[in-house]
């Protein structure tokens, strides 16, 4: 569906140029929410408004449906750009109008006639959740009401491709994760594809098929979400996924225990499936003579199945604690022992 081939961009500034984005080749599938993280200015931004041309490429070509945009005429852009939708992290609304006039903007652009667009507004009022609203004004809505009404409007010409802008940062955790579940269900109805860029790791694992990790313009490292949790190879994404797995209470709570009993060791157990880790911690506790304390654990679900980590502190006879996690090493979960020395 997307595809971006050696794409740069620089920035001329008078301070020198930037290069914003820096030979980024990415593939995106039809019906694929395929998520970009990174932190402020690592050149998210950048790369997804060369999606839909908000910004040209310097050089590379940029394709979706088919079409190579770099190549389009402007009236051939504006029309390809009905296709490319997008929402923003302030949402973008227009403030003298009210939620249907916001929705049916795009439709009057489009030249759909009035009884149409009535019918349209309605049908897109009522897919995100915002039945009983459409004569408030946008400063009467709470964010994650405004948000609904940004998405409403960039669906009302069908598009093919929802590009997201951050479109959650601006929003409380609760708030976040109903536009996220929302997300997830109109991809599902419409068979959208979504592109969202996000400095959060808990928007990827919570919506996303698959993530591409940005730094210094490029892309360093991309995959299902799954694999990327499991096996994070640059030390950035490590440092992303350690939102999800290890939040500093945890931290806090590791270092405490091992300065408490220095000649323990700390693991952590990574895993795939519901239950997965519990045959190895039986396993352990019977084939070696070490005392396992479970120390915390979790399991969040991702759009390809469950995920869970567990910390566990070992004790016993230095070599037993070794041949445990020698043991576990060959199981199937990832394990890492934890050391904050
Ligand atoms: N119009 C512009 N002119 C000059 N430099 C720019 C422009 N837009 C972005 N940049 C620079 O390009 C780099 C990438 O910025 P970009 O906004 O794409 O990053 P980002 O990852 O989206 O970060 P943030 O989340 O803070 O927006 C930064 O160094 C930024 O200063």
């Amino acid at each position: 569906m997307i595809t971006l081939d050696a794409v740069k961009k620089i920035f001329q500034t008078k301070d020198g140029a930037v290069n914003a984005v820096d030979h980024v080749d990415l593939s995106i599938e039809q019906g694929e929410i395929f998520g970009i993280i990174g932190y402020s200015g690592a050149g998210k931004s950048t790369l997804i408004r060369m999606l839909n041309m908000l910004e040209r490429p310097t050089s590379g070509d940029v394709t979706v449906a088919g079409k190579n945009l770099s190549q389009l005429s402007n009236r051939e852009l504006r029309k390809a750009r009905q296709e490319i939708s997008m929402i923003f992290q302030h949402f973008n609304l227009l403030w003298s109008r009210t939620v249907k006039e916001n929705i049916a903007f795009p439709l009057e652009i489009a030249g759909v006639p009035k009884e149409e667009r009535q019918k349209r507004v309605d049908e897109l009022i009522k897919l995100v959740g915002l039945e009983g609203r459409g004569e408030s004004y946008p400063s009467q809505l709470s964010g994650g009401q405004k948000q609904r009404v940004g998405i409403a409007r960039a669906l009302a010409n069908n598009p093919k491709v929802l590009l997201c802008d951050e479109a959650t940062s601006a929003l409380d955790p609760k708030t976040t994760d109903s536009i996220l579940n929302l997300l997830v269900e109109i991809n599902q109805k419409l068979d959208l594809t979504i592109v969202l860029i996000t400095h959060e790791m808990h928007v990827i694992r919570k919506i996303c098929h698959r993530v591409a990790v940005m730094e210094d313009g490029r892309i360093v490292e991309q995959g299902p979400v799954l694999d990327v949790f499991r096996h994070p190879k640059e030390f950035i994404t490590k440092d992303f996924v350690k939102q999800i797995t290890e939040p500093e209470e945890t931290t806090d709570m590791i270092k405490q225990l091992a300065s408490e009993k220095p000649q323990s060791k700390i693991v952590q157990l990574t895993f795939v499936g519901g239950n997965a880790e519990q045959p190895v911690i039986t396993d352990v506790i019977r084939k070696f003579d070490v005392q396992v304390n479970i120390l915390q654990g979790k399991v969040s679900q991702t759009q390809n199945g469950p995920y869970g980590t567990l910390f566990i502190q070992l004790e016993g006879a230095d070599q037993e604690v070794d041949e445990a996690v020698t043991y576990m090493n060959g199981q199937k979960v990832e394990v890492e022992v934890i050391s904050y020395e």
